[in-house]
Order: C-alpha cells, then sequence, then structure tokens
C-alpha cells in the first residue's frame, strides 16, 4: 500500500490521572496545558461521604497534638488507600482504552511499518537492479567505443591504403605510358635530323630524364623540348615515319620525313604525301594535321603511329577484311610504299600502305574493299608477285587493334615563361620571395607535425583536404592560416594580371613535400572545393608541371571524382594538347579561369638516378634537389561553382546528372549513359 494512501487513525490522547496529594498548582497547570477535555475523570472523593476533619476543642488541640497526627495519618492512609482502590477500579477502562484505541493503532503503525519496510526493500532491489544494468550500460558503451575506434581506425587504414594504391594504380599507368614511349620513340626515324637541327640552332640540350630516364627536353629560346638524345642515331629507318605533325606543312612527292625550319626558326617534320593523306583520311576532318597551328611558340610535336592500330589475325582463324598484313615486303627489303601500293592497286583502290613495324619488311595494306582484299590474298599469298621484282610475301588478313591505353605522344614542349606557355589564366612569377623567406618557410614547416602520403607528406592549414573526396570539410575549421605565411598572402593581394574583383584572400594551404623523383597524378583541382585563384609556391626545389587539354567533347566525367584522368585511347591521346612548364623554386605559379577550370595539371614522376645529380639547362647546371616543398594556397569556395567549362565542373555535372535523372522519372524511360555523357566511340 503507499505511503501516502495511508490513513492515520487519530489517536485519543492518553488520559491522564492527576493524584489528589498533588499541589493544586500542578493540578491546575495539568488541567490547563490539556487543550482537550482529559478522556478519564479527575479522581476526587465522593461527595456523600463525610469529613475527615471535625471540629476541635483548643485542649483536645493541645492535648491531643500526637492523636491528631496520628488521625490525621491514618486520614490520609485512609485517602490513599481509596484512591488507590479507585485507581484499581480505573485500571481496567485504562486497558479497555488501550485495547480500542491504541492497540489498533499500534497494529495499523505496525502494518504501515512493515509495508514500509517491504517498499523500501523492493526500491533497494529495484536500485539495485539498476545499478546492474548501468554496469552494463557502461561495460556495452566502452565496448561499442572500442569497436568504434577499432572501426575508425580500420576506415582510415582503409582510406590510406586506398589511396596507396590509387596512387600505385597511377605509376603502374605512368610506368605503362613510359615504356610505350620509350618504344614508341624508337620508332622517330627522324630523329638525327631533328637533333642537328635542333643542334645547329643553338638550342640546348638539357640533361634531365623526364619521363623515362632516356627522355631529355632541350632548350631552343622558346622553350624545352623532350627527345631522347641516347637513341642510336642509324638505327631508325628514313622510311618508317609516320607522324601527324601539328604545324608542319606536308610537301607532296616527298619520300622520307625531314626536319625543315617553319617561321621562327621552329622544328617542322615534314611526312610523306601518303602518310599526310592517309592521317587525313583517319582522323576526323578538324583534327588533321594543319599548319601553323603554333606559330608563336615551340611546335607541339605528336608522334602518332597508326601502322600500331593494325595487327594481323593470330589463331587459326583469318576472317577477310579490307587490311592486309604483308611480311617480306617493305622499304628495308628494297620496296617503297608507291611500289607497294601500284602492284597491290591492281586487286582494287588501296587507301593506305604502313608500315607495320619498325623491321622495314612488313607493311599493312589497306584496301577499300574486302573484296579487292581477298583477290590480291589469294594471288599473292606465298606466291612470286611479277611487279615486285618476283618477291613472295607471306599476307594475312589483318584486323585494327583493340583500343589499348597508351600513350604515344613523346613531344611537347616546356616552357621557362607562362607567357610562351600560352595558357590562358596560368601565370608565374619567378622569385616571388627571396632565399632568407624561403629558408624561413621551410624551417617552420619543417617544425611542425607532416602528414605521410604514399609518396609524398602534406601539412594542411586553414580546412583539412580530404584525399577521398578530392574536397575540403568546410565545416571544419582549423584556424586562420599560420603567421609564417603572412607576407605571402600579402603579396598575393597584389599578384599582377588580376582583377579587382577577383577574390585573393586565400584560407586554406596545403603544404606538399616530394622526395626526390616523386611527382603529382594528372588532376583538376576540385571545382566545387574552392574558388578560381590558386596560387602555388615552390621550394627547395624545382619541377616541370605538365599541363593537358582535351579537345571539346572528348572529355567526360563517368563518376562522381570527376577531375582525376581517365586512361586515354590512342586516338583520343593524341588529340590532347600537353603542355609543359618550368617551376623554379622560389617562382610563384598562378592557375585561373581556362588553365584552373579546364586544363589538368601533371607533375610527372621521374626515375631517381643515381649518377646523374644535377639537372643541366644549356650552360647552367641544376643541382638535383633532394626534395621539393610546394605551398599552395586555396580559397575555399562557399556555394557551387557556375564557371563556364561546365564539362570539367563537378557543381554543374550534378545538377546536369540530376536534371536528367529527373527528366528520365518524367518520361519513365530507361537511364541511358549517352543521354549525359558521350561513350567511347562518341569522343573520337
Ligand atoms: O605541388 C604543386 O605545385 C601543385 C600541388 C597541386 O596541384 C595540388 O595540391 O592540387
Ligand atoms: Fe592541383
Amino acid at each position: 500500500m503507499p505511503l501516502s494512501g495511508f490513513a492515520l487513525k487519530k489517536r485519543r490522547p492518553f488520559a491522564r490521572v492527576i493524584p489528589p496529594w498533588l499541589p493544586p498548582f500542578y493540578a491546575a497547570t495539568c488541567h490547563s496545558s490539556s487543550s482537550s477535555p482529559p478522556s478519564f475523570p479527575r479522581l476526587r472523593p465522593h461527595p456523600q461521604r463525610p469529613s475527615f476533619h471535625p471540629p476541635r476543642t483548643r485542649l483536645e488541640k493541645r492535648g491531643a497534638n500526637g492523636t491528631f497526627f496520628v488521625v490525621g495519618l491514618a486520614g490520609f492512609l485512609l485517602q490513599l488507600l481509596l484512591y488507590l482502590l479507585r485507581l484499581r477500579c480505573s485500571i481496567p477502562s485504562i486497558a479497555t482504552q488501550i485495547v480500542n484505541g491504541v492497540l489498533p493503532m499500534v497494529w495499523s503503525l505496525e502494518r504501515l511499518l512493515n509495508e514500509m519496510q517491504i517498499q523500501l526493500e523492493n526500491l533497494i532491489w529495484e536500485n539495485k537492479e539498476l545499478e546492474e544494468r548501468l554496469l552494463i550500460a557502461t561495460d556495452d558503451r566502452k565496448v561499442i567505443e572500442m569497436i568504434l575506434k577499432e572501426i575508425e581506425e580500420e576506415h582510415e587504414k582503409a582510406v590510406t591504403r586506398i589511396d596507396l594504391l590509387e596512387n600505385e594504380l597511377q605509376e603502374l599507368k605512368e610506368e605503362n605510358m613510359r615504356s610505350n614511349e620509350v618504344q614508341g620513340k624508337t620508332l622517330w626515324n627522324s630523329k638525327s635530323h631533328y637533333e642537328k637541327d635542333v643542334r645547329s640552332r643553338e638550342s640546348i640540350l638539357i640533361g634531365t630524364d623526364y619521363g623515362s630516364t632516356s627522355m631529355h627536353p632541350s632548350y631552343n629560346r622558346r622553350g624545352l623540348s623532350l627527345s631522347d638524345p641516347e637513341e642510336p642515331r642509324e638505327k631508325a629507318q628514313p622510311w618508317f615515319g609516320i607522324l601527324a605533325v601539328v604545324g608542319s606543312v606536308a610537301t607532296p612527292n616527298s619520300q622520307h620525313p625531314t626536319v625543315v625550319r617553319g617561321p621562327e626558326s621552329h622544328k617542322v617534320t615534314r611526312s610523306p604525301e601518303r602518310h599526310y593523306n592517309f592521317l587525313r583520311s583517319t582522323l576526323p576532318s578538324n583534327r588533321a594535321p594543319s599548319s601553323g597551328r603554333e606559330s608563336a611558340g615551340c611546335l607541339c610535336l605528336t608522334m602518332n603511329m597508326m601502322n600500331s592500330r593494325f595487327t594481323r589475325f593470330k589463331g587459326l582463324e583469318n576472317e577477310p577484311t579490307p587490311n592486309l598484313f604483308v611480311a617480306n615486303c617493305g622499304p628495308a627489303v628494297g620496296m617503297s610504299f608507291d611500289n607497294i601500293e601500284s602492284a597491290f592497286g591492281i586487286f582494287g583502290k588501296v587507301v593506305g600502305v604502313h608500315a607495320a613495324d619498325e623491321t622495314g619488311t612488313r607493311v599493312i595494306v589497306c584496301f577499300s574493299e574486302v573484296n579487292a582484299a581477298q583477290a590480291a590474298f589469294k594471288a599473292l599469298n606465298g606466291l612470286p608477285c611479277a611487279e615486285l621484282g618476283g618477291r613472295i610475301m607471306h599476307i594475312s588478313y589483318s584486323v585494327v587493334r583493340p583500343l589499348q591505353k597508351v600513350h604515344k605522344d613523346i613531344f611537347f614542349p616546356v616552357y621557362f615563361s607562362a607567357s610562351d606557355l600560352g595558357i590562358p589564366g596560368i601565370y608565374l612569377v619567378h622569385d616571388f620571395i627571396t632565399v632568407e623567406e624561403e629558408k624561413r618557410l621551410l624551417a617552420e614547416v619543417d617544425n611542425r607535425q607532416w602528414r605521410s602520403l604514399s609518396k609524398r607528406r602534406v601539412q594542411h592549414y586553414g580546412y583539412e583536404f580530404l584525399y577521398e573526396t578530392r574536397n575540403i570539410d568546410s565545416k571544419h575549421f582549423l584556424g586562420e592560416l599560420p603567421s609564417f605565411v603572412s607576407n605571402i598572402l600579402q603579396k598575393i593581394l597584389s599578384f599582377p594580371g588580376l582583377g579587382r574583383d577577383q577574390n585573393k584572400e586565400m584560407d586554406q594551404l596545403t603544404v606538399n613535400e616530394y622526395p626526390c623523383g616523386v611527382g603529382l597524378s594528372p588532376h583538376i583541382d576540385t571545382h566545387s572545393a574552392f574558388d578560381e585563384l590558386i596560387f602555388s609556391l615552390s621550394t627547395a626545389g624545382p619541377c616541370i608541371m605538365e599541363f593537358r587539354r582535351y579537345p571539346e567533347g572528348t572529355w567526360c566525367h563517368p563518376t562522381a571524382s570527376v577531375n582525376e584522368i581517365h586512361e586515354d585511347t590512342p586516338l583520343l591521346s593524341s588529340y590532347i594538347t600537353r603542355k609543359a612548364i618550368f617551376l623554379p623554386p622560389r617562382s610563384m605559379l598562378l592557375m585561373s579561369g581556362e588553365g584552373r577550370y579546364a586544363w589538368h595539371h601533371y607533375i610527372p614522376h621521374r626515375k631517381v638516378n643515381n649518377f646523374l645529380q644535377v639537372d643541366r639547362v644549356g650552360e647552367t647546371a641544376f643541382e638535383r634537389s633532394s626534395r621539393r616543398v610546394s605551398f599552395t594556397f586555396r580559397k575555399v569556395m562557399k556555394g557551387s561553382c557556375c564557371c563556364p567549362y561546365k564539362q570539367y565542373c563537378d557543381s554543374q555535372l550534378e545538377c546536369r546528372n540530376q536534371q536528367v535523372k529527373q527528366d528520365i522519372v518524367q518520361s519513365s524511360l530507361p537511364l541511358k549513359r549517352e543521354a549525359f555523357c558521350p561513350t567511347d566511340t562518341d569522343r573520337i
């Protein structure tokens, strides 16, 4: 029974029995102090009983003093006796009172006490139970916390591993590209002419290995070109080169690729007319080699082994195709492409003759019709060919190779100045800081905690850069940029070439430390992460930064990680414009506008060569630095990007994808990838 529900019975006050011998004041006090009338009447002498004090004489008084005393005493004793008798008579009534009033109260009190005891015990149990549960919950919490911590650690590890694997993948891709380039370089038949020409124009050969150990950039007033001085000059055959030369003017009837000087002493390589025509018929018209495309700078030479697109059937299958793989035939065995074309032209229209490989003894003959190829196959395979001096050729049908993820461009310029580089929005200021300032900066960052990535170390200020998303955590502000970069921020405010309305207040800094030979994967800094201006200060060592621009409509972002470069098909790769700039220590690079939004930037990895400790640029030898430390200043974007380069813009891609999805939902049509992203075939 709840305590509150327990009604206490009103207790009758104990009746007080006041003995008559007590002094009157006491009796009065007893009565007056009692608020309620006594339950038992006060014991008094009976009114009918005679008095104990009869009248006495003087004699009696005098002579009977002793008697009086005895009588008095007897009286007193008598009264006492009477009182006791009365008292005895009233004991049962007191007992009755106790039985009637006090005992029930005592019992109910006892009951109440019992109940309270039970409740208290219950409460104690409940409390104990709760305490136990609390203990269990606390333990559980600890375990969960530990599991969470472990999961977090696992997650961190996984993220780092992904980072590492991505880097490794990128490196493998680059390694693959490099080996393809090295393979491709041996096919560069005009090399000796090229180098002679370069030297005769007082070009400078520098010893920086770039991309591969044998790739050397050369510099001729306008910029650096990558070439391979180690390649044996006599090895290459003049009949072999098939070059897509941007900026060249093809000369009809020229049998061999030659190097001539173009306007402003630029290197121009000519290819035979037939190859030029072939390329023109193969490439989209807007990408066919044209003249004077880069008249005001170092020419961008693109080597394109079109023949490598063909291969012969392997295995038993040999379905007729319009293309024939012809062995024991070619310039190395005394047959010009013209002769070959005429000999095969008997069977139908020949649209191209190409070297099948670098031997000079195998060619690909392309007919416009399969029938013609079949006729030639039947007439010439394993039989002497009268038109070719009775030579016996071995022929099989050729197929177009499946597109490989290779990269065959080996020549592109490396510039010293942004104006020569000619990419809109890219600026370079040499000696942006002094040697002392550089030392101070390096000392400051070396005093601070580095975070290790797979190949390089980084520090972040202002906001953390998240490599998984290639974005920053804009809600996690790390604090103002450190005071040791204050003077740089100040100088940025007056960086040349910037409009007044451009926000130059940088609030994010990434410090990258690249050990010798380590580079950076091609990327565009995420549009939605940072504002337009990106400044990168080089310290401690130089680097060559490459820029790549994909032709309009050839690049799309199939995933959310929009700014990572993807594998290029060989053909697409040959349409990419590639340029590079030399960034010396203490120089400040600004990427803005088109250069920031639409060009991928990239620091190629270089093989570390223990013997070569210097990079020479002409007369100047640059000691190879053990590291390069870059300070990249950016402004975190509030809102989304609305640049005009939608193709590369994650903000706008998302909107576009949303829109497409909405349209699809509305029209209940199945999702088509082509709806918003061209396929590989569309790109080419
Ligand atoms: O190291 C550099 O100069 C460039 C760094 C960079 O591009 C980046 O952090 O996004
Ligand atoms: Fe970047």
